[in-house]
Order: C-alpha cells, then structure tokens, then sequence
C-alpha cells in the first residue's frame, strides 16, 4: 500500500462518515449562527484547528466571530453562540467553556462524535458525526487513521459546506468573501 492507496481509503472513510450526518442537525446549526450576534469557535488540538478554520470563513463572511482564546476575543453575551468542536464530548477546557456560556445565556452547539457525553448533555445544538473517538471505535465505526483523524477531516468538510449553505441563504459569494480577507499576510 502507497500513499494513494491510504488516500483512496480515507476519502471511502470520509464520504461513509458525512453520508451518515443528519441535514435536520446541519440546518439547526445553520439557523442558529445566523440568528447570533456572535460566534465563537472552540476545540482543542486538532479538533481546534478545524474550528479555526470555520471561523476565519464566518469572519469572511461579514459575521461577528471569534476563536475562543485569542487576545482580540470578545466576551460572550446572552445573544452569543459558542460552537465547540470535540470528538469525545469530554474535554475538560470545553465542558467549563459550555458551562461559563450557559450561565451567560448564550446557546452551545457541539459537533462531536459523542452526543451522549458531558458536553453533548448539557449543549442545545449537537451535530453528530459519526466517526471513530481518538481512543477507537465509537457505536462500531472504525478507521484505518490514527486517533481522531477520521473526526477532525469529516468536521473540516461539515464545517466547509456548512459555510456552503450560509453564503447560498445570504447571498455571498467568494469574490465578496475575499474582500474581507487578511491582506496583511
Ligand atoms: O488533537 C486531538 C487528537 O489528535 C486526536 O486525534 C484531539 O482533537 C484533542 O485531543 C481534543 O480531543 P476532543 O475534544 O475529543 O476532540
């Protein structure tokens, strides 16, 4: 097997994965970042990265949003939306996060592996996608990737065509987005 070969596998694993994500889900979260005032976009390690990612493309799109630790974050307020990104649903940073967001008021989206978890309990938005948790298998699934891989490529390309969706209802397109790209780089 060459990389390829690997490659060819991965994109198998990665359309099996996306097929089984629910568009009543997708469709919530959709509504739910566009009814916000904010959003801010947490995840640790590479589920992070991804979540990185999705709010540069929120930024682009003339939102109001905000990767959760950086030095120009604003506070969230009643009206904000934290979207955390977590295979397990378990990730101690990211419980306290939800928790702190909820007693502001603001809702909490969890895309995750684990909707059963401590996050996904206490979330009012869950995006379920159903690949293998960094420790192995989750309810059967299983991948040929290391850890959490298979869980953070299928949320880059949610994510991706979540923001598909977001520039069709409001009209966007990617010459307008560009505008509002880094030019500082
Ligand atoms: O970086 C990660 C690890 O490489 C798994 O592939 C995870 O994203 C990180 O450990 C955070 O975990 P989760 O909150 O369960 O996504």
């Amino acid at each position: 097997m060459n990389s390829i070969d690997f490659a060819d596998i991965v994109l198998k694993e990665l359309q099996a994965t996306l097929t089984k994500v629910s568009s009543e889900e997708t469709g919530k979260l959709a509504s739910a970042i566009l009814e916000a005032d904010s959003i801010f976009v947490a995840g640790a390690g590479r589920s992070g990265l991804m979540g990185k990612a999705f709010a540069m493309r929120l930024m682009h799109m003339g939102l109001d949003s905000y990767v959760v630790g950086e030095t120009i974050t604003a506070g969230i307020t009643s009206q904000g939306l934290l979207i955390l990104c977590s295979g397990s649903g378990e990730t101690k940073s990211l419980l306290a996060m939800a928790e702190k967001a909820k007693a502001i008021g603001a809702k909490v989206a969890l895309l995750t592996i684990v909707p059963d978890s401590a996050i996904g309990r206490i979330a009012d938005l869950i995006v379920s996608i159903p690949a293998a948790t960094k420790e192995g298998g989750h309810g059967g699934s299983q991948s040929v990737q290391p850890m959490g891989s298979l869980f953070e490529q299928s949320l880059l390309l949610l994510l991706d065509a979540l923001i598909l969706d977001l520039m069709s209802q409001k009209k966007l397109t990617s010459g307008t987005m560009f505008g509002k790209h880094a030019n500082l780089e």
